[in-house]
Protein backbone atom coordinates (compact mmCIF):
# COMPACT_ATOMS: atom_id res chain seq x y z
CA UNK A 1 0.00 0.00 0.00
CA UNK A 2 1.39 3.77 -0.83
CA UNK A 3 2.07 5.95 1.65
CA UNK A 4 -0.98 7.99 3.42
CA UNK A 5 -0.99 11.85 2.65
CA UNK A 6 -1.65 13.81 5.94
CA UNK A 7 -4.48 16.29 5.59
CA UNK A 8 -4.90 19.06 8.20
CA UNK A 9 -8.30 20.42 8.91
CA UNK A 10 -10.73 17.67 6.83
CA UNK A 11 -13.76 17.77 9.06
CA UNK A 12 -15.43 19.43 6.79
CA UNK A 13 -15.05 21.35 3.30
CA UNK A 14 -11.98 21.75 1.20
CA UNK A 15 -10.04 19.34 3.46
CA UNK A 16 -12.73 16.17 3.46
CA UNK A 17 -13.23 16.92 -0.17
CA UNK A 18 -9.98 15.91 -0.73
CA UNK A 19 -9.82 13.07 1.60
CA UNK A 20 -12.81 11.87 0.10
CA UNK A 21 -11.03 12.27 -3.53
CA UNK A 22 -7.56 10.53 -2.70
CA UNK A 23 -9.53 7.94 -1.23
CA UNK A 24 -11.27 6.89 -3.88
CA UNK A 25 -8.86 7.04 -6.08
CA UNK A 26 -7.34 4.51 -4.02
CA UNK A 27 -4.48 7.18 -2.40
CA UNK A 28 -4.72 6.12 1.35
CA UNK A 29 -4.93 9.32 4.08
CA UNK A 30 -4.58 10.17 7.55
CA UNK A 31 -6.34 13.34 8.17
CA UNK A 32 -6.58 15.49 11.51
CA UNK A 33 -9.88 16.98 12.72
CA UNK A 34 -10.78 19.30 16.03
CA UNK A 35 -14.78 19.06 16.16
CA UNK A 36 -16.21 15.63 15.65
CA UNK A 37 -18.94 15.75 12.85
CA UNK A 38 -20.74 12.70 11.32
CA UNK A 39 -18.93 13.27 8.34
CA UNK A 40 -15.77 12.20 10.02
CA UNK A 41 -17.22 8.97 10.77
CA UNK A 42 -18.18 9.06 7.23
CA UNK A 43 -14.36 9.52 6.58
CA UNK A 44 -13.29 6.79 8.79
CA UNK A 45 -15.69 4.18 7.16
CA UNK A 46 -14.62 5.22 3.86
CA UNK A 47 -11.02 3.87 4.94
CA UNK A 48 -9.51 7.48 6.30
CA UNK A 49 -7.32 7.38 9.73
CA UNK A 50 -9.13 9.83 11.57
CA UNK A 51 -6.75 11.30 14.24
CA UNK A 52 -8.10 14.47 16.55
CA UNK A 53 -6.17 17.56 16.85
CA UNK A 54 -6.50 20.87 17.89
CA UNK A 55 -3.07 23.13 17.13
CA UNK A 56 -4.30 26.09 19.78
CA UNK A 57 -1.34 24.83 21.97
CA UNK A 58 1.96 23.51 21.43
CA UNK A 59 1.15 20.18 23.01
CA UNK A 60 -1.75 19.72 20.97
CA UNK A 61 0.63 19.93 18.16
CA UNK A 62 3.22 18.03 20.07
CA UNK A 63 0.44 14.92 20.58
CA UNK A 64 -0.33 14.89 17.14
CA UNK A 65 2.73 14.87 15.38
CA UNK A 66 3.44 11.69 18.53
CA UNK A 67 0.24 10.43 16.73
CA UNK A 68 1.22 10.33 13.29
CA UNK A 69 4.47 9.14 14.10
CA UNK A 70 2.96 6.23 15.97
CA UNK A 71 0.51 5.11 12.78
CA UNK A 72 2.99 6.13 9.98
CA UNK A 73 6.46 4.93 9.08
CA UNK A 74 6.30 7.09 5.65
CA UNK A 75 4.14 9.69 4.28
CA UNK A 76 3.20 11.15 0.33
CA UNK A 77 2.55 14.31 0.89
CA UNK A 78 1.55 16.97 4.22
CA UNK A 79 -1.41 19.04 2.87
CA UNK A 80 -1.52 21.81 5.62
CA UNK A 81 -5.50 22.81 5.24
CA UNK A 82 -6.47 24.05 8.91
CA UNK A 83 -7.73 26.95 9.33
CA UNK A 84 -9.61 29.48 11.66
CA UNK A 85 -10.48 32.27 9.56
CA UNK A 86 -10.94 34.87 12.73
CA UNK A 87 -11.99 38.55 12.46
CA UNK A 88 -10.79 41.27 14.63
CA UNK A 89 -13.08 41.56 17.19
CA UNK A 90 -13.93 43.73 20.53
CA UNK A 91 -14.60 40.80 21.74
CA UNK A 92 -10.79 39.35 21.54
CA UNK A 93 -7.51 41.33 22.59
CA UNK A 94 -5.20 41.76 19.82
CA UNK A 95 -2.26 40.31 21.49
CA UNK A 96 -5.00 36.77 21.91
CA UNK A 97 -6.38 37.11 17.83
CA UNK A 98 -2.88 37.33 16.20
CA UNK A 99 -1.44 34.44 18.64
CA UNK A 100 -3.96 32.74 17.29
CA UNK A 101 -3.99 33.23 13.73
CA UNK A 102 0.23 32.33 13.58
CA UNK A 103 -0.43 29.26 16.18
CA UNK A 104 -2.86 27.70 13.37
CA UNK A 105 -1.09 28.83 10.34
CA UNK A 106 2.40 28.88 11.24
CA UNK A 107 3.57 27.71 14.01
CA UNK A 108 1.50 24.30 13.59
CA UNK A 109 2.58 23.94 9.75
CA UNK A 110 6.50 24.94 11.21
CA UNK A 111 6.47 22.44 13.98
CA UNK A 112 4.95 19.69 12.25
CA UNK A 113 6.83 19.77 8.72
CA UNK A 114 10.20 19.70 11.03
CA UNK A 115 8.99 16.93 13.04
CA UNK A 116 7.59 14.85 10.61
CA UNK A 117 10.11 15.54 7.28
CA UNK A 118 11.83 11.96 7.81
CA UNK A 119 8.42 10.35 7.15
CA UNK A 120 8.21 12.11 3.68
CA UNK A 121 12.18 11.50 3.03
CA UNK A 122 11.92 7.93 3.06
CA UNK A 123 10.81 5.94 0.06
CA UNK A 124 10.56 6.07 -3.53
CA UNK A 125 8.36 8.31 -5.79
CA UNK A 126 7.30 11.92 -5.54
CA UNK A 127 6.66 13.68 -2.16
CA UNK A 128 4.93 16.68 -1.85
CA UNK A 129 4.30 19.75 1.12
CA UNK A 130 1.38 22.24 0.42
CA UNK A 131 0.26 24.81 2.32
CA UNK A 132 -3.26 26.37 1.94
CA UNK A 133 -2.58 30.55 1.96
CA UNK A 134 -5.24 32.68 0.67
CA UNK A 135 -5.30 35.57 -1.59
CA UNK A 136 -5.06 38.08 1.22
CA UNK A 137 -1.47 37.41 1.61
CA UNK A 138 -1.42 39.47 -1.99
CA UNK A 139 -2.71 42.16 -1.07
CA UNK A 140 -3.88 42.21 3.11
CA UNK A 141 -7.38 42.75 4.48
CA UNK A 142 -9.26 45.15 6.75
CA UNK A 143 -11.27 43.06 8.56
CA UNK A 144 -8.51 39.63 8.70
CA UNK A 145 -5.43 41.67 9.21
CA UNK A 146 -3.79 38.92 11.95
CA UNK A 147 -5.26 36.49 9.55
CA UNK A 148 -3.48 38.00 6.65
CA UNK A 149 -0.26 38.24 8.27
CA UNK A 150 -0.55 34.39 9.16
CA UNK A 151 -1.16 33.49 5.85
CA UNK A 152 1.85 35.07 4.26
CA UNK A 153 3.86 33.80 7.16
CA UNK A 154 2.82 30.55 5.38
CA UNK A 155 3.54 31.80 2.41
CA UNK A 156 6.99 32.50 3.51
CA UNK A 157 7.73 28.82 5.23
CA UNK A 158 6.79 27.52 1.77
CA UNK A 159 9.63 29.21 0.45
CA UNK A 160 12.18 27.98 2.83
CA UNK A 161 11.17 24.68 3.25
CA UNK A 162 11.16 24.15 -0.57
CA UNK A 163 14.97 25.00 -0.34
CA UNK A 164 15.04 22.96 2.82
CA UNK A 165 13.46 19.92 1.45
CA UNK A 166 14.63 20.06 -2.25
CA UNK A 167 14.94 17.69 -4.24
CA UNK A 168 13.47 15.16 -2.27
CA UNK A 169 10.52 17.09 -1.75
CA UNK A 170 7.95 19.69 -3.65
CA UNK A 171 6.92 22.56 -1.42
CA UNK A 172 4.16 24.94 -2.57
CA UNK A 173 1.10 26.56 -1.67
CA UNK A 174 -2.63 27.14 -2.91
CA UNK A 175 -3.80 30.87 -2.32
CA UNK A 176 -7.51 30.83 -3.06
CA UNK A 177 -10.09 33.57 -2.78
CA UNK A 178 -13.70 32.71 -2.73
CA UNK A 179 -13.90 29.04 -2.56
CA UNK A 180 -17.15 28.17 -1.15
CA UNK A 181 -18.94 30.54 0.77
CA UNK A 182 -20.20 29.57 4.64
CA UNK A 183 -23.65 28.91 6.21
CA UNK A 184 -23.98 31.98 7.65
CA UNK A 185 -23.17 34.22 4.81
CA UNK A 186 -25.82 36.42 4.19
CA UNK A 187 -27.35 37.49 0.40
CA UNK A 188 -25.68 40.44 0.94
CA UNK A 189 -22.51 39.39 1.79
CA UNK A 190 -22.78 36.79 -1.14
CA UNK A 191 -23.18 39.10 -3.36
CA UNK A 192 -20.54 41.52 -2.53
CA UNK A 193 -17.73 38.56 -2.37
CA UNK A 194 -19.66 36.94 -6.15
CA UNK A 195 -18.52 40.70 -7.23
CA UNK A 196 -14.74 41.03 -6.04
CA UNK A 197 -13.56 37.98 -8.38
CA UNK A 198 -13.78 38.67 -13.00
CA UNK A 199 -15.55 35.28 -12.93
CA UNK A 200 -17.93 36.38 -10.62
CA UNK A 201 -18.26 32.64 -9.10
CA UNK A 202 -18.81 30.61 -6.38
CA UNK A 203 -16.67 27.63 -7.56
CA UNK A 204 -17.02 25.27 -4.37
CA UNK A 205 -14.35 22.54 -3.32
CA UNK A 206 -13.84 20.75 -6.68
CA UNK A 207 -11.48 23.82 -8.12
CA UNK A 208 -9.10 23.38 -4.83
CA UNK A 209 -9.01 19.07 -5.24
CA UNK A 210 -8.34 19.74 -8.75
CA UNK A 211 -5.64 21.81 -8.01
CA UNK A 212 -4.39 19.96 -5.40
CA UNK A 213 -4.10 17.24 -7.63
CA UNK A 214 -2.70 19.15 -10.34
CA UNK A 215 0.41 19.83 -7.54
CA UNK A 216 0.79 16.47 -6.85
CA UNK A 217 1.16 15.35 -10.43
CA UNK A 218 3.29 18.02 -11.51
CA UNK A 219 7.45 17.27 -11.12
CA UNK A 220 8.72 20.38 -11.65
CA UNK A 221 6.95 22.89 -9.46
CA UNK A 222 8.86 23.73 -5.82
CA UNK A 223 8.21 26.97 -4.47
CA UNK A 224 5.65 28.04 -6.10
CA UNK A 225 1.93 29.84 -4.99
CA UNK A 226 -0.78 28.81 -7.34
CA UNK A 227 -3.80 31.51 -7.01
CA UNK A 228 -7.08 30.01 -7.28
CA UNK A 229 -8.89 32.86 -7.28
CA UNK A 230 -11.25 33.44 -10.48
CA UNK A 231 -8.99 36.75 -11.69
CA UNK A 232 -9.75 38.70 -8.28
CA UNK A 233 -6.42 40.21 -8.82
CA UNK A 234 -7.32 41.77 -12.20
CA UNK A 235 -11.42 42.78 -11.13
N1 LIG B 1 -13.27 28.36 1.75
C1 LIG B 1 -12.77 29.41 1.11
O1 LIG B 1 -13.50 30.11 0.36
C2 LIG B 1 -11.34 29.77 1.26
C3 LIG B 1 -10.46 28.92 1.92
N2 LIG B 1 -9.14 29.28 2.06
C4 LIG B 1 -8.22 28.38 2.75
O2 LIG B 1 -8.40 27.04 2.28
C5 LIG B 1 -8.31 26.12 3.40
C6 LIG B 1 -9.59 25.31 3.47
O3 LIG B 1 -10.69 26.22 3.58
P1 LIG B 1 -12.04 25.73 4.28
O4 LIG B 1 -12.33 24.35 3.84
O5 LIG B 1 -13.07 26.80 4.12
O6 LIG B 1 -11.57 25.66 5.79
P2 LIG B 1 -12.47 25.68 7.13
O7 LIG B 1 -12.73 27.10 7.55
O8 LIG B 1 -13.60 24.77 6.93
O9 LIG B 1 -11.41 25.09 8.17
C7 LIG B 1 -10.90 23.80 7.96
C8 LIG B 1 -10.78 23.12 9.28
O10 LIG B 1 -9.74 23.71 10.07
C9 LIG B 1 -10.02 23.30 11.42
N3 LIG B 1 -9.34 24.13 12.42
C10 LIG B 1 -9.54 25.43 12.68
N4 LIG B 1 -8.76 25.83 13.71
C11 LIG B 1 -8.07 24.72 14.12
C12 LIG B 1 -7.13 24.47 15.16
N5 LIG B 1 -6.75 25.44 16.00
N6 LIG B 1 -6.63 23.21 15.28
C13 LIG B 1 -7.03 22.23 14.44
N7 LIG B 1 -7.91 22.40 13.44
C14 LIG B 1 -8.43 23.64 13.29
C15 LIG B 1 -11.53 23.41 11.56
O11 LIG B 1 -11.94 22.42 12.48
P3 LIG B 1 -13.35 22.50 13.22
O12 LIG B 1 -14.35 22.67 12.14
O13 LIG B 1 -13.46 21.21 13.92
O14 LIG B 1 -13.26 23.69 14.12
C16 LIG B 1 -12.05 23.19 10.15
O15 LIG B 1 -12.78 22.01 10.00
C17 LIG B 1 -8.05 26.97 4.63
O16 LIG B 1 -6.67 26.99 4.93
C18 LIG B 1 -8.54 28.35 4.23
O17 LIG B 1 -7.87 29.40 4.94
C19 LIG B 1 -8.66 30.48 1.59
C20 LIG B 1 -9.50 31.34 0.94
C21 LIG B 1 -10.88 31.03 0.69
N1 LIG C 1 -10.33 28.91 7.17
C1 LIG C 1 -11.01 29.65 6.28
N2 LIG C 1 -10.38 30.64 5.62
C2 LIG C 1 -11.10 31.40 4.75
C3 LIG C 1 -12.45 31.17 4.51
C4 LIG C 1 -13.07 30.10 5.22
O1 LIG C 1 -14.27 29.83 5.06
N3 LIG C 1 -12.32 29.39 6.08
N4 LIG C 1 -13.17 31.92 3.63
C5 LIG C 1 -12.61 32.95 3.01
C6 LIG C 1 -13.48 33.76 2.07
O2 LIG C 1 -14.12 32.89 1.13
C7 LIG C 1 -12.75 34.83 1.28
O3 LIG C 1 -11.76 34.24 0.49
C8 LIG C 1 -13.72 35.55 0.35
O4 LIG C 1 -14.60 36.30 1.08
C9 LIG C 1 -11.20 33.35 3.23
N5 LIG C 1 -10.51 32.43 4.10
Amino acid sequence: MSAPILITGAGQRIGLAFAHHCLAQGQPVVVSYRSYRPAVDALQKAGAECLAADFSSDAGIDDFIDQVKARSDGLRAIIHNASDWMPESPERSATETMQAMMQVHAMAPYRINLALQNLLTSGDGPRDIIHMTDYVVEKGSAKHIAYAASKAALANLTLSFARLLAPRVKVNSVAPSLICFNAGDDAAYRQKALGKSLLQMEPGEAVAVQTLQFILDNPYLTGRTLALDGGRHLA
